[in-house]
């Protein structure tokens, strides 16, 4: 599947894992510049997100799968992106969806002892569409 191919980042921490998600979520543009995209539709979005720390918990794990689960799926699935207070500019387009998705994450990686940091968060709208968040280094809370 073209999905499993990923743009990779680049650093030297010693562990890095990434987990794939999908959410089937509607949404609109609110911008004048939008065309059809200003009327409510439908995303099957593909998600990667890439993960890196040097140490694990006492779990053996840099974050649980499930974590990254939960901040993402469990929020967003079968919603309308635009109900969602992160989207209350009426802009939820991939990149700002990407943005949205990887400062849900850091703010729970921020809360682990063994503080692992998401690198990059990967948002595919359609199947020839996606965007890409890299926050820079000195924003991670
Ligand atoms: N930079 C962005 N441009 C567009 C976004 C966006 O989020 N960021 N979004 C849209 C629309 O919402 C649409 O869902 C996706 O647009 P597009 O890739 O053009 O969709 P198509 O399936 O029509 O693509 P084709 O490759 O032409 O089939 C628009 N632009
Ligand atoms: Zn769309």
């Amino acid at each position: 599947m073209l999905q499993q191919f990923y743009p990779q980042v680049f650093h030297d921490f010693r562990y890095e894992l990434n987990k794939d998600m999908q959410i089937a979520a509607a949404h609109f543009i609110n911008h004048k510049d939008a065309g059809q995209c200003r009327e409510t539709h439908g995303h099957t979005y593909f998600i990667n997100i890439t993960i890196a720390g040097d140490t694990l918990d006492d779990s053996g794990f840099l974050v649980n799968f499930k974590t990254l689960k939960d901040e993402v799926h469990g929020v967003f699935d079968h919603s309308l992106l635009n109900d969602h207070p992160s989207f209350a500019d009426g802009l939820p387009t991939t990149e700002m969806v990407a943005r949205v998705f990887w400062e849900k994450i850091d703010e729970r990686l921020a809360a682990q002892e063994n503080r692992p940091y998401c690198l990059q968060v990967l948002v595919r709208e359609t199947p020839t569409s996606y965007a890409i968040y890299r926050p820079k280094r000195d924003e991670h809370r």
